[in-house]
């Protein structure tokens, strides 16, 4: 592992005297605040502000990282290997269009910026998320995988249609090289119409396939001298697992209905089970069950991140915005019909019924966390009529064609109507979300925090349940007992004030009263040293970026 001093690199410096930078470390004295609520028998509520003096510590020394994909030949798991390729060396092609050169749109890690401060004339002052602290380098990320078909990742990238023929022509010889290794196929979890890929299968009981999958975990990190290996299923929706006490509600009963070989253990499950049993990161990027109570029960057990479900790659992503921004606006969504088509092989997997209920489940439940918000709006399991279409149309391929309509009620009994047309492009919208899956899931892995009134106190690291993830997936997997959070703003804001607390700043509460008050007043200072935001940033000659932590140590804002 190598320390990367991101948080004081080439573009961002972190001035405070809350920040500590060691060799292996950065550490940081943050205050968390957050509030408490009562709800009492009278209907009142009591808020109780609660504050923690905590200690951020990050690891600075990055990995040598291992991705392997579960669905390696697919649309996805192939355009992100194409992509992985492409941005290492920097390609770029001829379009009709003129000359595109590879990017990661679409990455929030890598292509999207965070808010660090105001400068002196009051500016905001924006880096790339990415600098912020020290993240795997997707040009350093190794792939390996599994598929049930045997096809070859250069022509799986071909079969899937979905990049242009002149960066193809550049990758294939490179990618022809890659060949998924057999998978666990159990024809009752997926459509019947992908049994003719089904040429690349690992034979014998689900407990030899378990040991198999173990085996071919340690054999890719042992080749390729890897710290870490991340699992992450992009292979096709399964079908839901039945969940029933003697199965799998514990994790006693889960390994011991794989070693009773019980077929309602479901492949995504085995594979879970298998990745926990390495210690790696399982993150599923399909809507199933696969995280059945058992399961769930084993990652805590055993204190290995599990993450999902389904990537929130376009239409959901859209919703998961426009439903907040009407909720938020006291509007009320009262019919939400989400319809699309598309003709990729997961929509073929999806024609089927129990395989679409499976997402059927995952893009419905996307609203109710915003529309409980709002008592105003909606009474007691009042919800918007909400319905999901997906149809199967061969000729579109992965160019998925999404219709959308929201009707809601605004005041006086008016009604307003938003129509909308999404072209997504589904494994060009797909494939940076697992990036950032992968880059923020193994980073989390880095950070731990404690209590620091308490000089004895244990460094405790994330729940296994890594919720933080939500904001790339369609039906959140949160810790027992806590809430499931949809709208993407405070999704990505949860991300973004976490990393900044990482170094030592403040939760972004975008209150700016220094500029909306005359400070000069307040503080008592010299006019020429008016109290600045939680970080005051300045641009020095060099391009870098120099943060004045706030003097009096880190305060996060109340929201
Ligand atoms: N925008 C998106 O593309 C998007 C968004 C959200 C979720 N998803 C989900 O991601 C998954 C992959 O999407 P895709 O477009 O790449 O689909 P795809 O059908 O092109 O790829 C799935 C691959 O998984 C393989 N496979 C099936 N069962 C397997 C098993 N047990 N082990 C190993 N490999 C297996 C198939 O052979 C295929 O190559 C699907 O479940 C889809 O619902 C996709
Ligand atoms: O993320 P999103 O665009 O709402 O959802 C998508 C669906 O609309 C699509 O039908 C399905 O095939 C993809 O797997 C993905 O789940």
């Amino acid at each position: 592992m190598k320390a990367n001093n991101s948080a004081n690199n080439t573009t961002l410096e972190v001035v405070s005297p809350n920040v500590q930078i060691s060799e292996n470390y950065i550490e940081t004295d943050y205050t968390y605040q957050t509030s408490n609520v009562k709800r009492l028998a009278n209907g009142k509520i009591q808020v109780f502000p609660e504050s923690a003096n905590l200690k951020i510590r990050t690891d600075r020394r990055v990995p040598k990282l291992g991705l392997m994909l579960v669905g390696w030949g697919g649309n996805n798991g192939s355009t992100l290997t194409a992509a992985l390729e492409a941005n290492r060396r920097q390609l770029q092609w001829r379009k009709r269009t003129g000359i595109q050169k590879a990017n990661w749109f679409g990455s929030i890690t890598q292509a999207s910026t965070v808010l660090v401060g105001s400068d002196e004339e009051g500016k905001d002052v924006y880096v790339p998320m990415k600098d912020l602290v020290p993240m795997v380098n997707p040009d350093d990320i190794l792939v390996d995988g599994w598929d049930i078909s045997s096809m070859n990742i250069g022509e799986a990238m071909k079969r899937a249609q979905v990049l242009d023929v002149q960066l193809q022509d550049q990758l294939y010889d490179d990618l022809k090289a890659l060949t998924p290794r057999p998978s666990i196929y159990d024809p009752d979890f997926i459509a019947a119409n992908q049994s003719d890929r089904a040429d690349n299968l690992i034979k014998g009981t689900k407990l030899e396939q378990f040991e198999q999958i173990r085996r071919d975990i340690q054999d890719f990190k042992a080749k390729k001298n890897l710290d870490t290996v991340i699992v992450l299923w992009t292979a096709n929706t399964e079908r839901f697992s039945d969940v029933k006490p003697g199965l799998n509600m514990t994790m006693e009963e889960l390994e011991a209905s794989l070693k009773a070989n019980k077929s309602e253990i479901s492949p995504s499950t085995i594979f879970a089970m298998a990745s926990i049993a390495e210690g790696c990161t399982y993150i599923n990027g399909s809507p199933q069950n696969t995280f059945v109570p058992g399961l769930i029960e084993l990652a805590e057990h055993k204190g290995v991140f599990i993450a999902g479900d389904d990537f929130k790659s376009g239409q959901t992503k859209l919703k998961s915005v426009l439903v907040d921004f009407l909720v938020g606006a006291g509007i009320k969504p009262v019919s939400i019909v989400s319809y699309n088509h598309l003709g990729n092989n997961d929509g073929k997997n999806l024609s089927a019924p129990q395989q679409f209920r499976s997402k059927e489940i995952s893009k419905s439940n996307v609203v109710d966390d915003m529309v409980e918000s709002n008592s105003v709006l909606y009474g007691p399991k009042e919800h918007p009529d909400h319905v999901v279409v997906i149809k199967y149309v061969p000729y579109i391929g992965d160019s998925k064609r999404a219709m959308d309509e929201y009707t809601s009620e605004i005041m006086m009994g008016g009604h307003n109507t938003l129509v909308i047309h999404n072209t997504c492009e589904d494994s060009l919208l797909a494939s940076p979300l697992i990036l950032d899956l992968v880059i923020l899931g193994e980073f989390c892995s880095r950070i731990t925090i404690k209590d620091n009134s308490n000089p004895s106190a244990a460094w405790v690291p994330f729940k296994p349940v890594l919720s933080l993830l939500s904001y790339l997936c369609k039906a959140p997997l949160v810790p027992r007992g806590s809430q499931v959070v949809n709208s993407l703003f405070r999704q990505r804001a949860a991300i973004e004030n976490i990393l900044r607390g990482c170094i030592g700043l403040a939760p972004n509460s975008h209150m700016t009263l220094e500029q909306r008050f005359d400070f000069s007043s307040i503080t008592n200072e010299p006019p020429t040293k008016k109290l600045k935001t939680a970080s005051c940033a300045k641009t020095v000659a060099n391009g870098k970026v120099e943060l004045n932590g706030h003097s009096n140590g880190v305060t996060n804002g109340v929201h």
